[in-house]
């Protein structure tokens, strides 16, 4: 996956279409749709056919069965590894394969193995994320993920707040093959600077709803920063 910088919209939250315009227009590697909760096939389809007047790709993060909707170009489908419930890990997704089977398309599929770690999101407590975890945990799910399973993405994810960098680039600097996304808490550039020099790809989300021309600047991280 070749995109450093991502917006992730929640279909659940309103968005206008002059702000859809500028972030669609920014710069930004590709478009994320996704969100813990309140996401439907309805709300869904709304939001990709705006995006799609655009050229920026656009990607579905599935969080649910209900809201698989054709037509993206490519999905992400998360696996919580600090999980305390295996249907967040692997009982959802069992359950959607056999439901889906044979109308899947697999080419367009990639799996991420997320790891929670704002206990206060919405996600954490949806998904009984254990959040208390030293270093070394994270690192080992983070191994796991990537050598154990052969995830092609491990996901940090801090959403809602800005997450511990140094823990971040220890992350990536055990990773083997797989790419690591970062996201949770960007609300400027500099943070933005700061996770880009940490992870492979960074992921912007809440702040596009509470200031969007701040979080339009976060584009520019990618831009300056892209070693690695
Ligand atoms: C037929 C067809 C075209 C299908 C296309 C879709 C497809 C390829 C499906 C494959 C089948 C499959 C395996 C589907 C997955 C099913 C599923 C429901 C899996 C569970 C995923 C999961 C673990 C969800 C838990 C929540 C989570 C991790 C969501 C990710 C996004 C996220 C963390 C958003 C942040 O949430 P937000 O609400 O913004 O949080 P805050 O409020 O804190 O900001
Ligand atoms: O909404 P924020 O806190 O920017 O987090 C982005 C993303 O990681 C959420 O899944
Ligand atoms: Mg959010």
């Amino acid at each position: 996956m070749p995109w450093r910088h991502m917006f992730k919209l929640d279909p659940e939250r309103t968005i206008s279409d002059e702000a859809l315009d500028k972030i669609c227009m920014s710069g930004t590697d590709a478009i994320l749709v996704g969100g813990s909760t309140g996401v439907t096939f309805d709300n869904t389809v709304d939001l990709l056919s705006r995006i799609r007047q655009y050229e920026v790709p656009c990607v579905l993060e599935v969080s649910d069965e209900e809201a698989a909707v054709p037509g993206f170009d490519h999905y992400l489908i998360p696996m919580v590894l600090n999980t305390k419930n295996s249907d967040w890990l692997i009982g959802h997704q069992q359950r959607a394969v056999r439901e889906f089977g044979s109308m899947l398309p697999w080419e367009m599929v990639s799996s991420e193995g997320y790891i929670v770690l704002n206990a206060d999101a919405t996600v954490a407590k949806l998904t009984e994320a254990l959040t208390e975890l030293e270093a070394s945990d994270v690192i080992a799910y983070a191994q796991v993920a990537d050598r154990l399973m052969r995830l092609p993405i491990v996901y940090v994810e801090y959403s809602g707040t800005f997450g511990d960098m140094d823990l971040v680039r220890q992350v990536r600097n055990k990773l083997h093959q797989a790419q690591l996304f970062y996201g949770g808490g960007i609300t400027n550039l500099e943070q933005a600077r700061q996770a880009a020099a940490s992870a492979d790809t960074i992921i912007v989300g809440n702040i596009l709803y509470d200031n969007l021309e701040q979080a339009l600047q976060t584009v520019e991280a990618v831009r300056v920063n892209n070693e690695r």
